[in-house]
């Protein structure tokens, strides 16, 4: 499978572009990087670290995708959206792991998946995927009872709260508890909040230094807590599960997919 990396001189994109290059059954055929970048002109591979691969990055991506199969995404909102109508014009898959998208950009998403294969999830790790059916069984089995809060620390680096992961566990326990997570989520607290809601899911948000993932998802009960998490030690995690999600994409039909079809955990 011949594929494209948006993004390529990314924390990110770096890892996607080594994940590639050890991977089986596909290459590297494209990186591109924003206008501007220093990136711009060098081979990708020295980018990576992975010595010499004979493709250098540049800001076009059109030419780049008229030649690929796929392309992996890891970048900004506005970049993804943008990319994601040229993946569908294109016709070819995208793998989309860019967190901090909103509800406009969702609708922009879902009309390109009519002609692109998208995959897209806040995590591509098979532990949070994991962890996320786990979250949902929990859910589903203990009552209100037990308040749902979720904790999330990441690098300083990042620019989005709460992280696409903190959500999507979110999503997970409110799907077992059968509610709507937008009306029940509670993403701030400050001074005097009252007590807590019955049935509220709470997040926490955490930056600093390097690190690169950890999510907590707290059931509190009367004189007890159930506490289900998931760190994350190293990036190509995330890269290895987005290399995987592109080659599982490459027979499907145009369509709107999540990791959990990837990792076939959708009945989990
Ligand atoms: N789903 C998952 O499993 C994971 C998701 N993520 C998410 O991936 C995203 C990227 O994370 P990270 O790599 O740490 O962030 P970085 O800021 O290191 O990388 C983003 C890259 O995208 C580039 N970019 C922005 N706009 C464009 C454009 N129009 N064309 C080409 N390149 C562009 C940026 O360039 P420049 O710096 O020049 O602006 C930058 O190099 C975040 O949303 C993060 O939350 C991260 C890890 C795992
Ligand atoms: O920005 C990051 O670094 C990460 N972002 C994703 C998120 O928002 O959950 C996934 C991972 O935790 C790393």
């Amino acid at each position: 499978m011949r594929l494209v990396v948006v993004g390529a001189a990314g924390r990110m994109g770096r890892m996607l572009i080594k994940a590639i290059a050890e991977a089986e059954g596909c290459r590297l055929v494209g990186a591109i990087a924003k206008k501007g970048s220093d990136a711009l002109g060098h081979d990708a591979g020295q980018l990576a670290g992975t010595g010499l691969l004979d493709v250098k990055v540049t800001d076009d991506p059109l030419p780049v995708f008229a030649k690929a199969d796929g392309v992996l995404d890891f970048t900004t909102p506005a970049a993804t959206t943008a990319f994601a109508a040229l993946a569908a014009q294109a016709r070819i898959v995208h793998v989309i792991g860019t967190t901090g998208l909103q509800d406009q950009d969702f609708t922009k998403l879902e009309a390109a998946a009519r002609h692109a294969r998208i995959v897209q999830s806040g995590n591509m790790s098979l532990g949070v995927n994991l962890l996320a059916g786990l979250v949902r069984k929990v859910a589903a089995t203990l009552s209100d009872d037990f308040d749902i809060e979720i904790l999330e620390m990441h690098h300083r680096m990042k620019v989005d709260a709460p992280s696409g992961t903190a959500l999507l566990l979110g999503e997970a326990a409110a799907q077992g508890r059968k509610i709507s997570l937008k009306d029940r989520s509670v993403r701030t607290r400050d001074g005097h909040t009252g007590v807590r809601n019955p049935g509220d899911i709470g997040f926490a948000t955490l930056r600093g230094g390097t690190v690169v993932g950890e999510h907590t998802v707290m059931f509190a009960g009367l004189g007890e807590r159930l506490e289900l998490s998931h760190r994350a030690e190293d990036r190509s995690i995330f890269a290895r599960g987005a290399v995987k999600a592109a080659l599982w994409a490459f027979d499907k039909k145009p369509g709107y997919y999540g990791m959990d079809d990837v990792l076939g955990l959708e009945n989990l």
